[in-house]
């Protein structure tokens, strides 16, 4: 007897709807690995309704006050902290993460960014209007773009959803987004609580593929895409949205070096490290995915990590001791298992490197030491559960390892040595650097990347300001 599906469906214009041609496709859990919902498969006809609506909607959003959009959306912070619970279930049966974990490690950020949003609503700053020519004024006016085209990853789908829909309707900006085609859930409940609180049509979204990304970013309406992707769909993304000369926002990714030198309190950074490498399964663009660790520390660093490794548990989202959840599906498990299988034979395996269990897509916390700078693990994003080591001699050669790769999102140094680290952060060539600390984050500041890591920052003033143009307006004083 086969269970009916959930119907997930799009959000469009003030209310919920089906795919014009009716098409859908099986989301399914990745912890169980088992369909649980259906979704629409959006196509063009879908896209014109979305961003149709978003235009509509848009001079009305643009004219309301900074205050009534921070309202609206302290508004919408007190409803995530109401509906809490279902978020967390929908996160949950999207990703497979802990409930636990979900609960105190996603919502009171998410909440947070969402205030942190709704008070820079009122706080957008420019030069000082002056006579910068005689008998002249000028002024600066920063308006919203426009209609945002906005597509968010699957690794934590209702936080970045967040992360893009907050700053540009806080900017006065109308938004349509779409989530991952393997993580719809949660960002299908957050529109029913947007739709309660915000105007029709100021927030859509739609579910779909890769194809309806490419619908949305080549779509005439909108001023702006944003994605947090793969650096394959950044540069496709930055490809056609050049076509009529769309604003783009590119999150692509990390491979952060951790900077281990010999004066760290290895027990200390290990438990700090490890955590950071395997929360989220290491689906996490920060994650601290690639130790750089001083020669004279080495054995002692990597016994240690594959201690915590091996201590580390991986597991159904209501075990409480687990830190981290399935990969988020088939492809991401067999990209992971290819990344181990394809070592190379001066690697070392020294702690997990398998599959755990036949259900759902569990990736085992791994350690790989031994490796070299041009081996595929170093250079590539695993976005799984796997830390490498590699052994440095000087400060010198871990600039250039930490800084050979061509990501360059986030990083971190650890030393008890004050100017080292102060050395160190100016050299490292990434978008954040951490000192004896890799993760955390806080609205207020911000998070992007440098190379092909993308451009445009998350959250903080500066990502709010990418949702706004400048406009200069000189006044004639003599007319
Ligand atoms: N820790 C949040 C990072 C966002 C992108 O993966």
């Amino acid at each position: 007897m086969s269970t009916e599906l959930r119907r997930l469906r799009n959000y469009i214009d003030g209310e919920f709807r089906d795919a014009a041609d009716g098409r859908t496709t099986e989301v399914v859990n990745p912890a169980t690995g088992e369909a649980y919902a259906t979704a629409p498969l959006s196509g063009q006809a879908d896209v014109d309704a979305a961003m149709e609506a978003a235009a509509r909607a848009f001079p009305a959003w643009r004219d309301t006050t900074p205050a009534e959009r921070q309202k609206a959306l302290l508004k919408i912070a007190d409803a995530f902290e109401q509906r809490a619970e279902d978020l967390i279930a929908a996160e949950v049966e999207n990703t497979g993460k802990p409930v636990g974990l979900t609960r105190s490690e996603e919502i009171p950020p998410m909440v947070d960014q969402i205030r942190f949003f709704a008070g820079a609503a009122r706080m957008l700053e420019g030069r000082s209007a002056g006579e910068y020519m005689d008998g002249m004024t000028s002024i600066i006016r920063r308006e919203p773009v426009g209609v945002c085209a906005q597509v968010a990853p699957w690794n934590y789908p209702m936080m970045m959803a967040v992360w893009k829909f907050a700053p540009a309707i806080a900017a006065g900006n109308t938004v349509v987004l779409k989530p991952s085609d393997t993580t719809p859930a949660s960002t299908v409940l957050i529109a029913e609580i947007l739709g309660e609180i915000l105007p029709k049509g100021v927030f859509n979204v739609i579910c779909g593929d890769r194809e309806t990304g490419r619908m949305m970013v080549e779509h005439r309406v909108p001023a702006m895409a944003s994605i947090t992707g793969s650096v394959r769909a950044g540069i496709e993304v930055a490809k056609s949205a050049s076509a009529d000369v769309k604003r783009v926002h590119l999150e692509l990714g990390g491979k952060a070096p951790v900077v281990v030198f010999e004066d760290t309190d290895i027990a200390k950074a290990v438990e700090d490290i490890s955590v950071a490498g395997f929360f989220n399964a290491g689906q996490d663009c920060t994650a601290a995915t690639r130790v750089l660790v001083h020669e004279s520390i080495h054995d002692e660093f990597v016994s240690a990590l594959a201690k915590a490794a091996a201590d580390t548990k991986t597991g159904q989202p209501d075990d409480e001791d687990v830190l981290f959840g399935p990969l988020n599906n088939p492809n991401q498990l067999k990209q992971v298992e290819g990344f181990i299988e394809r070592l190379p034979a001066h690697a070392r395996v020294e702690a997990g490197g398998k599959r755990v269990g036949d259900k759902g897509y569990f990736f085992a916390p791994t350690v790989v030491s031994g490796l070299q700078q041009d081996d595929e693990i170093i250079q590539n994003e695993v976005f799984g559960p796997v830390i490498t080591v590699q052994s440095f001699r000087d400060e010198e050669q871990a600039v250039e390892w930490a800084n050979g790769v061509e990501y360059a999102l986030a990083s971190s140094v650890w030393t008890k040595d004050h100017s080292r680290a102060m050395r160190m952060s100016k050299k490292l060539d990434f978008g954040c650097v951490w000192i004896n600390t890799h993760i955390p984050l806080v609205a207020e500041m911000p998070h992007g990347g440098f190379k092909k890591s993308g451009y445009g920052k998350d959250l903080s003033g500066y990502g709010f300001e990418d949702y706004t143009r400048i406009k200069h307006v000189m006044t004639s004083l003599d007319a």
